[in-house]
């Protein structure tokens, strides 16, 4: 039975045998999944496993599924690509589709949470990559959700960017303490930022663990890089794969 995502729940994932085919390929495959209030979880997996598709669902951008599919009415979304409409100034973009009149206010306290208090009245094209990526991360932000949905949103950034884009995301998590999914590919930003790594495969969550390290994390402790291997292993990329 086809139920699409409800909303209203204590949990702010709750995901029970959900399969999305797309013709005869079945990508998700009776995937169970919670995520609890507050919880980091990185999402990782082979490309064209699923991930995105996973992470649109539990956005409600895609209903064509069967299972049960439980999600915090509050959420936000931020994509790879910022998606920020060119003829409206970053501020408007910010609280663009929020209901009332646009409320300036709010958006300059979150873009001055992402480090863009100076650019609240340019336009989109005049952001570098990373200004942009943040100011997605601040529309987001601003409907103050209870699952942030992140699908790759650094991948696009250069590396010196893109340290600086993991440690705010960081911040903004211990400030805000929304629970976060973040698909990627980077093994060590998964490390680096979640309390929880899933690896996808098959169709399901084949790989579920805990990363119980102190933070600021430190990619030369021996018990980060334990984990490293072990997850490389999973994603059948390792010494002694799991492949
Ligand atoms: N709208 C669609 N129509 C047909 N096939 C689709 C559609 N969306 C996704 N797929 C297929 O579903 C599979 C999973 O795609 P998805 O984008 O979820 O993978 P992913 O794990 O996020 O990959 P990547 O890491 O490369 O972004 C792929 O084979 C993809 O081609």
């Amino acid at each position: 039975m086809a139920t699409g995502v409800s909303g209203s729940v204590v949990k702010p994932a709750a995901v029970r045998g959900l399969t999305r085919s797309f013709g005869d390929r079945t990508v998700l495959d009776e995937l169970d999944l919670d995520i609890e209030p507050g919880q980091f979880v990185a999402l990782l997996g082979p490309s064209g496993c699923g991930k995105s598709t996973l992470l649109r669902i539990l956005a409600d951008l895609d209903q064509e599924v069967s299972g049960d599919v439980r999600v915090a009415e509050r959420r936000a979304v931020a994509f790879q690509t910022p998606r920020l409409m060119p003829w409206k100034r970053v501020w408007r973009n910010v609280v663009l589709g929020l209901p009332g009149r646009p409320d300036k206010e709010r958006a300059v306290a979150a873009l001055e949470e992402v480090g863009l208090g100076h650019r609240v009245e340019v336009w989109p094209k005049v952001l570098s990559g990373g200004e942009a990526q943040r100011a997605s991360l601040a529309r987001a932000l601003v409907r103050e959700p209870d699952l942030l949905l992140l699908d790759e949103p650094f991948s696009a950034l250069d590396a010196l960017t893109r340290i600086r884009a993991q440690r705010l995301v960081g911040e903004l998590w211990r400030r805000h303490r929304c629970a976060i999914l973040l698909v990627t590919h980077d093994v060590e930003e998964a490390l680096l930022l979640a309390d929880r790594v899933l690896v996808m495969r098959d169709g399901r969550i084949g790989y579920d663990q805990e990363v119980d390290l102190d933070r600021p994390r430190d990619v030369t402790d021996p018990a980060f890089v334990a984990l490293r291997a072990e997850l490389l292993s999973w994603l059948g990329v390792g010494e002694g794969s799991a492949e």
